[in-house]
């Protein structure tokens, strides 16, 4: 037979997935919450790694078209992203193994922060951070579909992280999934999501207004205790959420770009990422 019939010798190193973590190789230590997929814990990989385990408990994602889906997002690396650094899918249950940041979410941490050490440079900074890592998956014509301050990370020195992106993809709980169900992130939603579920980097960009939102009252919950309902009338009827108190105007008009009703009127990532330079230079 010819060489062209006989199969190629796998390449030494990396005859294995690389996106495949070998589970000797972690350590498990204290847990650090639990989200969608089960319980998140701290781990230690290849004994000085830190990372976030999340342990996917039964029945709670589709996990065929995760790990499929793993591949593509080992390959997003940008330092305003969580990064994944691999799957143990050998085993069940299989486990996602992430950079850990020490502060857990931006939602918690802008709540339990002495208001202080929050102001609004530092603030204003804590956007743009979410706001270039964004910009790297909208580049990527990746779709978050679940940004919120919850879903943001904190590292040291107030460093900012996207997590969790695209993974609402691979939920199989319908109260998340279905805009009428009671898991359902309505308030991070524009119009076309709520009444279409129609998804673009244009919904990521309502949501990271509604994010902005939540850095400027330091963790407030939008629309307060109103029910789901209520906000997506109010939204569709065209209306947004008020001027956070302290914020400024140059600031809160960044949000209002970002809630216009039509999605091809909101400014992309990448021109957000520019206007938010200029109001921090200009306004602090
Ligand atoms: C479908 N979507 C959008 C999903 C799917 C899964 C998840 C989420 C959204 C978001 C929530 N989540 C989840 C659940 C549990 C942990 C993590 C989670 C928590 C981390 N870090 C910390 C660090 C400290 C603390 C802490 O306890 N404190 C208290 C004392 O003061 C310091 C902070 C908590 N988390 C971390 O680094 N990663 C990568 C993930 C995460 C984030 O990953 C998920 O696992």
């Amino acid at each position: 037979t010819s060489p062209c019939d006989r199969p190629a010798p796998p390449t030494p190193g990396l005859s294995h997935d690389k996106w495949e973590i070998d589970p000797s190789e972690l350590v498990l230590l204290e847990e650090l919450g639990a989200g969608q997929f089960g319980v998140v814990r701290r781990g230690r990989w290849r004994g000085r790694i830190d990372t976030a385990v999340k342990m996917m408990k039964e029945g709670t994602m589709s996990e065929d078209d995760f790990i499929e889906e793993a591949k593509v997002m080992t390959k997003l690396q940008h330092q305003n992203l969580v990064q994944l650094y691999g799957v143990c899918s050998k085993h069940r249950p299989i486990y996602i193994v992430t950079e850990y940041m020490r502060h857990g979410s931006l939602f918690n941490y802008l709540r339990r922060t002495a208001p202080d050490q929050l102001g609004p440079a530092v603030l204003l900074d804590m956007c743009i951070q979410v706001c270039k890592g964004m910009a790297y998956l909208e580049r990527h014509n990746y779709i978050h579909r679940d940004l919120a301050a919850r879903n943001c990370l904190v590292g040291d020195e107030n460093q900012v992280k996207v997590a969790d992106f695209g993974l609402a993809r691979y939920v199989l709980d319908d109260q998340y999934t279905s805009s009428g169900g009671t898991k359902f992130p309505i308030k991070w939603a524009p119009p076309e999501v709520l009444n279409y579920t129609r998804f673009s980097s244009k919904s990521d960009v309502w949501a990271f207004g509604v994010l902005m939102w939540e850095v400027f009252t330091c963790g407030k919950v939008p629309y307060g205790r109103m029910k789901n309902s209520e906000v997506v009338e109010m939204v569709q009827r065209g209306q947004v959420l008020e001027k956070p108190k302290g914020c400024l105007n140059e600031i809160y008009n960044v949000m209002r770009l970002c809630w216009r009703h039509a999605p091809d009127e909101r400014p992309s990532f990448r021109l957000l990422k520019e206007e938010l330079a200029s109001v921090a230079q200009t306004v602090l």
